[in-house]
């Protein structure tokens, strides 16, 4: 697993020079994630370690992968600017390549985070790139409504994205289904980090807006993030080579 050397597409509007795949190790066992991350060493571009596996095996074991691998540290924070931006200021000696927070925290907890890593980090490559999260991929329009928001999932994606990158967000976690819109309201430079890939024909279990990977990476995704279908497979190697290759040839 190389450190990733593009950071967004090259030409506004279009698909990235290489769209990159993050394993997501979802696992409580650090065993089977020592298995995994060694299964996956070489075919794909980062791995995401997230509520799961940090809550069970702890932040020692998250350092101790980061330091080895470009790491996704995906704990999605939601909380007042305060908490907030003290919680990822602890994060910061983990020094991950990307990180979430809720773009639904709003304005000003989006600013004190950035402000935060900016402190910690300044200009160096090493600083983590702060993603903010739009519409879960597991939401539908009405899933949205139940909890208040009467708009599609696309225009509330746009709504929150354009905020969180305007508030100082490096990137955006979104659906496939919102990429499109995305770039071309933000330009090809945000970071749009893709979660909901289902190769076809595989299970999208509770997955709601999802794509394959090659229609993420020609909508332009800068990273696609794959669980179960990698984690699950009887050969997780194998099963991420593929998406690698259909990636490729997208
Ligand atoms: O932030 C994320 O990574 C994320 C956001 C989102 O909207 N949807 C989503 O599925 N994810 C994560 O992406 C991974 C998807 O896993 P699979 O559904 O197993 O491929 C999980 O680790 C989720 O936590």
């Amino acid at each position: 697993m190389g450190l990733p050397q593009e950071s967004g597409p090259g030409i506004k509007g279009v698909a990235p020079a290489r769209t990159r795949l993050i394993a997501a190790i979802d696992t409580a066992d650090p065993q089977r994630a020592r298995f995994l991350i060694n299964a996956l060493e070489g075919k794909v571009d980062a791995i995401k370690l997230g509520l799961e596996f940090t809550y069970s095996c702890g932040f020692d074991a998250a350092r101790e992968i980061a330091a080895r691998h470009p790491v996704f540290l995906d704990l999605k924070l939601h909380d007042i600017p305060n908490t907030v931006a003290a919680g990822l200021k602890a994060l910061c000696p983990l020094k991950p390549v990307l990180t979430t927070i809720h773009a639904s925290g709003g304005r000003e907890m989006i600013a004190r985070s950035r402000e935060v890593l900016q402190e910690a980090f300044g200009d160096s490559p090493e600083r983590p790139r702060l993603l903010a999260v739009t519409v879960l991929t597991s939401m539908d329009a009405a899933g949205l409504n139940e909890i208040g928001v009467p708009a599609s999932p696309l225009e509330q994606v746009i709504r929150l994205g354009k905020m969180a990158v305007e508030a100082g967000a490096d990137g955006l976690v979104c659906s496939a289904h919102e990429i499109t819109a995305l770039r071309e309201a933000l330009g090809p430079q945000v970071e749009l980090v893709v979660p909901g890939i289902r190769p076809a024909g595989s299970v999208a279990n509770d997955q709601k807006r999802v794509m394959t990977p090659a229609q993420a990476a020609r909508a332009g995704a800068s990273w696609i993030v794959v669980g179960r279908p990698i984690t699950q497979a009887e050969d997780p190697a194998r099963a991420a080579t593929l998406i690698q290759e259909e990636l490729a040839s997208a």
